[in-house]
């Protein structure tokens, strides 16, 4: 069968940790490399290249098409209205959910000097950061994993963040500070791969053995909750949920200003049976709460500032 990647060093990563447990059961795969929007404009923002979706849509295309038979994805990047032909086979037992600091001389956050600059695209991570230390200069820094890091050694930022998870494919053992998911919520269904295939398939049926039951109830109930104030990627949402123990959920969701002053919260514990309707609740929660209109202004700011 044929798996498609894109070709990023996280993605390649990422296809061979799906490639390697197709293996062990006896899968023989080979793998086609797609080049998508997301990866062709690499110096700007990705909220003015293309979109929710644009590293995975492609894909899809391609899948669609025929050309691959498995797809493999960062499950957070994929949008939530998925082509009805295709399938989540598989999402796979979560990597680490965190996102992490990487700074230049292993400070922690809390020992950054005054006005310290942190490079991030991500208005989630921005607005998180500024709630925290209302005094750091938060600048953009575009590009994969590799560029980040380079860009943070060039001397040009004084820490970056990013998603432990990414680290972790890479094998990468950095010395960075684990953030707290109380402060730093992560966005929905960060650390999680899922694999695609065409609905129906042999490919399913194959891939299907690889699902992790628990983080799929925990990363549906994390797009379930803030669905209705998604005001897609780009927007300064997080949504975390874990199970504590068999029959419970804990959800933390959250939305912020971009400026990280105002802030909308759930933070609750939910039966694991009925999940569904539990987090649909949540999420009507979340709108009354005002998360919406956060999320509009927020969308709004961002269109000026483009
Ligand atoms: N937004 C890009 C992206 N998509 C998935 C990951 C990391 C792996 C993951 O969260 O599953 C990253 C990098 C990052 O956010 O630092």
């Amino acid at each position: 069968m044929i798996i498609g990647t894109r070709g990023s060093d996280l993605a390649l990563a990422q296809a061979t940790t799906i490639e390697r447990m197709l293996a062990e059961r006896g899968v023989k795969t080979s793998r086609k490399i797609i080049k998508t929007t997301g990866d062709t404009f690499t110096d700007r923002p990705l909220h003015e290249v293309a979109g929710v979706g644009a590293f995975v849509r492609e894909l899809d295309d391609r899948m669609l098409e025929g050309d691959v038979d498995i797809a493999v994805h960062s499950m957070k990047d994929m949008p939530t209205v998925r082509p009805e032909r295709l399938s989540t086979s598989a999402v796979i037992k979560r990597d680490s959910p965190c996102d992490v600091l990487l700074t230049i001389d292993g400070s922690k956050l809390e020992e950054l000097p005054e006005n310290a600059i942190i490079g991030t695209t991500s208005m989630r991570r921005r607005a998180q950061l500024l709630r925290y230390r209302p005094d750091l200069e938060v600048h953009d820094l575009r590009g994969n994993i590799n560029t980040r890091i380079r860009k943070l050694e060039e001397g040009q930022y004084d820490g970056i963040l990013l998603a432990e998870a990414g680290l972790q494919r890479m094998n990468w053992d950095l010395d960075v500070q684990r953030l707290d998911p109380k402060h730093f919520c992560p966005s929905a269904n960060q650390g999680t791969i899922a694999v695609v295939t065409l609905a129906g398939s042999e490919a399913e049926k194959v891939t299907s053995a690889l699902d992790d039951r628990r983080t799929r109830i925990e990363t549906a109930v994390e797009r379930i909750v803030v669905t209705p104030v998604e005001g897609g990627c780009t927007a300064p949402v997080g949504s975390f949920t874990h199970f504590i123990n068999d029959s419970e959920l804990h959800v933390l969701a959250e939305v912020l200003s971009l400026d990280g002053t105002e802030q909308v919260r759930i933070d609750e514990v939910i039966p694991a049976e009925n999940y569904e309707e539990h987090a649909r609740k949540l999420g009507m929660e979340l709108v009354e709460l005002g998360g919406k209109e956060l999320v509009q202004r927020a969308v709004c700011q961002l269109g000026k500032r483009v």
